[in-house]
């Protein structure tokens, strides 16, 4: 990328995409965003007519209202902590590709369901001349439901074009080692400030067991991210464990399931916890919500002494550093 980052006379783009997040913390908005989501056949594998009675009978009923009030524990005056980190995120991802290159570099956001949506944030970018793209989903971890879904909405929307751009598109970086060195460099700074536990878990965004079968190689890619942390802080086998959270719906999911072994650690001598989850880029109601108040209360109350957790990478240097490199590599 030269002076005005064009690669062989091309304008590239950066465009990030994280899942997206209710507009507010209210059970409108929730509900409106959790249509969108939960209909996408990427993320649910039921066939459409029973899914949507299903989605439509029941859940959006129930549900809109009980998340609401999860989203409502964590929302921050500049809104959903998901956007407002990943916007940061955006901004530290475009200084660093700016002082590295010395010029101004193309970067942008866009979020799967809801605004800004990957549609609009293209089309953006092909007003402004961009005729080469770099798409980087935020997960390290490869899953259809998230990455395969972020590449049906590109592809969804170059069908609209007549002249394709070109793209790169960054599938996974699950065992990158500038990713593998941030976390586990994160993990250690958090030790350094507030002390360290003595046991690690280190938490993942489940999954239906099925997509596993169906081929998705996402346990697989937890397991190895995990492996190459723990080699890399050095722990001993009995100092850590990886767990599976935020379980949706009665099928089965990726085990052992996070709150099943937070309420066992403490009969197993354990009693003082750090979690880490490295497959979030940034914190959000899964992390903030669901790790750092519900689950730490079925800690202590299965009698736990001490639980913390381990903020995400979210628009830290390193963050900002490790994407930047997987850009300069796919570009
Ligand atoms: C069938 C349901 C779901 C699958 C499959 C799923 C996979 C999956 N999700 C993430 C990352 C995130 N999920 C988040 C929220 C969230 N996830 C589901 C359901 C499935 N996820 C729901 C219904 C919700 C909404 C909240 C709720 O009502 O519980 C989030 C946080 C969003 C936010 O606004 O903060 C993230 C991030 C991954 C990585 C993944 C597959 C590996
Ligand atoms: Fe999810
Ligand atoms: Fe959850």
């Amino acid at each position: 990328m030269t002076a005005s980052d064009n690669i062989q006379g091309r304008r590239c783009a950066v465009l990030l995409v994280n899942l997206g997040t209710p507009a507010a913390p209210t059970p409108a908005a929730v509900r409106k965003y959790l249509a969108e989501f939960l209909m996408d056949p990427r993320v649910v594998e039921i066939p459409r007519p029973v899914w949507w009675l299903i989605l439509h009978g029941i859940i959006l009923r129930v549900r809109p209202r009980k998340s609401a009030h999860a989203y409502a524990s964590i929302w921050t005056p500049e809104g959903s902590p998901l956007l407002v980190y990943s916007r940061k995120l955006t901004d530290a991802v475009r200084r660093e590709l700016a002082e590295r290159l010395g010029a101004e570099v193309v970067v942008e956001l866009a979020m799967r369901y809801g605004q800004p949506s990957i549609a609009g944030q293209l089309e953006a970018l092909r007003a402004q001349g961009c005729e080469r793209f770099l798409v980087l989903p935020l997960y390290p971890q490869y899953a259809a439901s998230t990455t395969a879904t972020a590449f049906d909405a590109v592809a969804d929307t170059f069908k609209r074009w007549r002249a394709v751009p070109e793209l790169r598109f960054v599938r996974d970086y699950h065992d990158h080692p500038r990713y593998i060195a941030a976390v586990a460099d994160s993990i250690e700074r958090h030790w350094r400030e507030h002390g360290r536990s003595g046991f690690l878990l280190f938490s993942f965004h489940g999954l239906p067991e099925r997509s596993r079968e169906l081929g998705d190689p996402y346990d697989q890619h937890c397991q190895t991210t995990t492996r190459l942390i723990v080699e890399r802080l050095g722990l001993q086998e009995g100092a850590w464990q990886l767990v599976f959270q935020s379980r949706f719906g009665p099928a089965k999911w990726l085990q052992p399931y996070c709150v099943e072994v937070l309420k066992e650690l403490p009969s197993r001598g354990v009693k003082a916890v750090d979690v880490v989850c490295p497959g979030f880029a940034v914190d959000c109601l899964e992390t903030l919500e669901e790790i750092a108040i519900t689950n730490k209360e079925v800690f202590m109350q299965a009698g736990g002494e001490s639980y913390r957790m381990i903020p995400a990478l979210n628009d830290g240097p390193e963050h900002a550093k490790l994407l930047a490199d997987i850009a300069m590599a796919a570009l």
